[in-house]
């Protein structure tokens, strides 16, 4: 479902402190093995970047997952300081929903183990799935429920103490109030999209994993559903979203690429173009994933 609480080594290692100098990217080598990583440049009202306090909401190490005897995520390090909002990039069938999935719990890796928003995260995943939104790349609501059905359904499943009051503010907050009561399966993807994205705010999680939150939306409530992802941002709240688009990469303080279920970039946008000799991040991209399927595909 889309909302909240259902919600390769390769290493995710994402604005974390005590890294190397900010702006500087991590290419992974032909091996695979990855030799530096960074935290961003940030953007124009970025939130300010992170000393040696900065805390992590995600620290894991070694994750993996196959899959019928397919190493699907393949040793995966991943370090995320709260309140960063991180790109997750990477072709098709690289491993992002996988990942993704086992941060939030919902999926038990073969191997790996670690801390999300400080909790382990293979011990305490109910923990984890309190105060971690999930939002799938298919959108799980009822279409045949209104806007505010859905939300009290969903307020309902986290047994929340005073239903009525986040219902009316997850619809203000996502400018839903006025269409509370329409079926969600009359609106358009744009605005499925902000009602996924408020019933993954209804719990008031700390950590919010988007997976292409935005597929198929036209460019305009992209615009605006970024918009509230960078709000979050500044709220404290950590996300870590999956996206095929560039122009979305470029919103993000950092990036992660990876394909084949290994880790090969992370660092910012400018960083990773710089690192990998690119003319943008699109070119950089797909010089990666060229080596990658030399290193990769075969195995
Ligand atoms: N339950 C499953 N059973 C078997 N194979 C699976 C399962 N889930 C995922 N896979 C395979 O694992 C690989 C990684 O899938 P995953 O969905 O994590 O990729 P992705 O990077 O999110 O792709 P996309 O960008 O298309 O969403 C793919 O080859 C996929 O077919």
């Amino acid at each position: 479902m889309t909302a909240g609480p259902s919600p390769g080594r390769a290493a995710l290692n994402v604005g974390a402190p005590g890294r190397s100098p900010e702006g500087t990217a991590m290419l992974a080598g032909s091996t695979g093995k990855h030799v530096a990583n960074g935290a961003g440049l940030g953007r124009p009202g970025a939130r300010p970047e992170y000393g040696a306090q900065a805390t992590l909401a995600i620290d894991v190490k070694g994750l993996s997952k196959s899959y019928g005897g397919r190493k699907v995520v393949d040793d995966v390090d991943m370090q995320v300081a709260t309140g960063r909002i991180v790109g997750f990039l990477g072709p098709n069938g690289s491993g992002k929903t996988t990942t993704l999935r086992m941060l939030c719990g919902l999926l038990t890796p073969d191997a790996g183990g670690g801390r999300v928003l400080g909790l382990d995260f293979r011990r305490q995943a109910a923990a984890v799935k309190r105060q971690v939104g999930y939002m799938t790349q298919k959108f799980g609501l009822y279409e045949d429920l209104s806007l505010r059905e859905n939300l009290d359904f969903v307020a309902r499943l986290f047994s929340m103490p005073d239903r009525r009051a986040a219902v009316d503010g997850a619809l203000e907050r996502l400018g839903l109030a006025t269409r509370q009561k329409q079926l969600a399966g009359t609106l358009s993807g744009g605005w499925k999209q902000r009602l996924a994205l408020a019933a993954c705010l209804l719990h008031q999680p700390k950590l919010l994993l988007l997976d292409e939150p935005t597929a198929g939306v036209d460019p305009k409530a992209r615009r605006e559903f970024w918009d509230q992802i960078h709000q979050l941002a500044q709220e404290g709240i950590t996300v870590l979203v999956s996206t095929h688009y560039m122009d979305e990469a470029e919103r993000c303080d950092e990036l992660v690429y990876i394909a084949y279920g290994h880790v090969l970039a992370r660092g910012s946008a400018a960083a990773i173009v710089q690192e990998a000799g690119a003319r943008d991040l699109e070119d950089a991209f797909v010089r990666l994933v060229d080596q990658a399927t030399d290193n990769f595909a075969a195995t």
